[in-house]
């Protein structure tokens, strides 16, 4: 039988629009419990066994046979052979990505990730200093495909914030470790890594165990499971956002070569069978156009199968009656990665409000972006950038403010804060502030 991929086909006027997009936007909810109740057995397990569980589930889940967590952490000395041991082609382009990631970084740092402070008119000092997290952890995903570009993007931004401790898991299927990603990791500069993944991965992290430590955040992204995992830890660890299964969302006005387009949807569906891949376009024409090219493509692609079963069962073309349609309906869903595929992308920029990367223009394929434009690519999913921005330094820094109150500050602000104190009924507030004016 030969393998189709037919995303949903859908018009914003058909009369039960609203209800087939709303259905193709969520995943089911049997599934999702489903993946749920596996994950929370997983986490109680790491728990309450440690490094036991960790082995047994790697051996059950990654078919990776150790007797030993040791047998599970690589050495500095295999992830720097691992690099001298790429082609230079490969070498040499893990470090241009891994300049072009450092460099916007270093950008966003200096534009945001700086300690600040002024002086109020009684020479009190307010401000905020920023320091980075003293150890991470940072998942890098390995199941289906392996991520020696995710390596990048969550260990430089790390390092650019000044973290000291980098901790990296990642799964290894059967026993096959990546050597792209031991060089990433060295490339990185990752304090120590380990060929675990999954959700027990994550609660290794999470809770520590005896041979791997406790971490105060952890980053990246991975599949259900593994995003499931970190939603379940987080307040015991900070996490970064939930990056799940990819997503891409193109906006196209029709003057994009179709086959372009459809290559773009591929990129993202190839990650995941649940990943999602949307058009959106007031031209119907130019959907069947590129339904054909995908048709025409599909066959020719390695991972056809993954393709297949993400674009069927849960990717969308969808006709919309004009562009400002288009870019309303985008806001609604709040892509992880928005290609405006258009002539006139500024156009549409302004319109565009929720979306975790927006790559303007037809020469900016959303793949650029996830290898080595600069820009982070773990980014948020699931509708959740509403709220969420893509990794950045940020997310290994915190921030403490700082207060320095002058004799003179005492007087003003202990006036103020003696009434507010007396008004919650705090008597040790007020106190401790009148006891600090001139006439007291
Ligand atoms: N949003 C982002 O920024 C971003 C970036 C890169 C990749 N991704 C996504 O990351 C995901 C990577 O997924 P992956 O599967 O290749 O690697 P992964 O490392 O995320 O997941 C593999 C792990 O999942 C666990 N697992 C698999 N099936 C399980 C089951 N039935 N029960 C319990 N645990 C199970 C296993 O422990 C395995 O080690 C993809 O969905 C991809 O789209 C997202
Ligand atoms: N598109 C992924 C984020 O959703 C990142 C990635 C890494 N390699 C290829 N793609
Ligand atoms: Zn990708």
């Amino acid at each position: 039988m030969t393998l189709q991929a037919r995303p949903l086909r859908l018009s914003t006027t058909d009369a039960d629009f609203e209800s087939r997009f709303q259905q193709r936007l969520h995943w089911s909810a049997d599934a999702d419990a489903q993946i749920e109740q596996r994950v929370a057995e997983i986490l109680q397990a790491v728990q309450q066994e440690g490094d036991a569980a960790v082995l047994r589930l790697s051996r059950q889940l990654d078919g990776v046979q150790a007797e030993s967590m040791a047998q599970l952490e690589l050495t500095q000395a295999e992830l720097a052979a691992a690099f001298e041991s790429l082609p230079s082609q490969q070498r040499q382009a893990l470090q241009q990505a891994a300049a072009r990631i450092r460099r916007y970084h270093e950008a966003q740092k200096q534009a945001a990730g700086q300690s600040w402070s002024y002086r109020d008119e009684d020479g009190s000092l307010l401000g905020q200093k920023v320091t980075p997290l003293d150890r991470v952890g940072i998942y890098v995903p390995g199941g289906k495909a392996a991520y020696p570009s995710s390596v990048l993007m969550n260990a430089i931004p790390a390092h650019v914030a000044g973290v000291a401790e980098i901790l990296m898991v990642v799964p290894t299927p059967r026993g096959e470790k990546n050597p792209l990603v031991l060089a990433a990791a060295y490339v990185a500069g990752v304090t120590r890594a380990f060929t675990i993944g999954g959700a027990q991965a994550v609660a290794a992290l999470a809770y520590g165990t005896a041979s791997i430590p406790k971490v105060d955040k952890i980053t990246g992204p991975g599949n259900a499971y593994v995003a499931s995992a970190k939603k379940h830890v987080f307040g015991q660890v900070g996490i970064d956002m939930i990056a799940g299964p990819s997503e891409i969302l193109v906006l196209a006005d029709g003057s994009t070569p179709p086959d372009w387009v459809a290559m773009d949807l591929f990129s993202q569906a190839e990650h995941d069978e649940l990943a999602q891949s949307i058009l959106l376009c007031p031209d119907a024409a130019y959907l069947d156009a590129v339904q054909r090219e995908i048709d025409r493509l599909l066959p020719g692609m390695p991972r056809a199968e993954i393709i297949a079963k993400s674009l069927g069962g849960r990717g969308a073309l969808i006709l919309t009656r004009d562009m400002e349609e288009a870019c309303a309906i985008s806001n609604r869903i709040a892509p992880e990665h928005l290609e405006v595929s258009s002539r006139e992308p500024q156009q549409w920029e302004p319109l565009l409000r929720h979306a975790g990367a927006i790559f303007l223009g037809a020469y900016t394929s959303e793949s650029l972006g996830d290898y080595c434009a600069g820009p982070n690519h773990v980014l948020p999913t699931s509708g959740t950038a509403r709220f969420s921005s893509p990794l950045g330094v940020m997310d290994f820094q915190k921030r403490s403010s700082l207060i320095e109150v002058s004799e003179q500050g005492a007087q003003t602000l202990g006036r103020i804060a003696s009434v507010l104190a007396h008004g919650e009924g705090l008597q040790a507030h007020a106190r401790a502030a009148e006891m600090r004016l001139k006439d007291a």
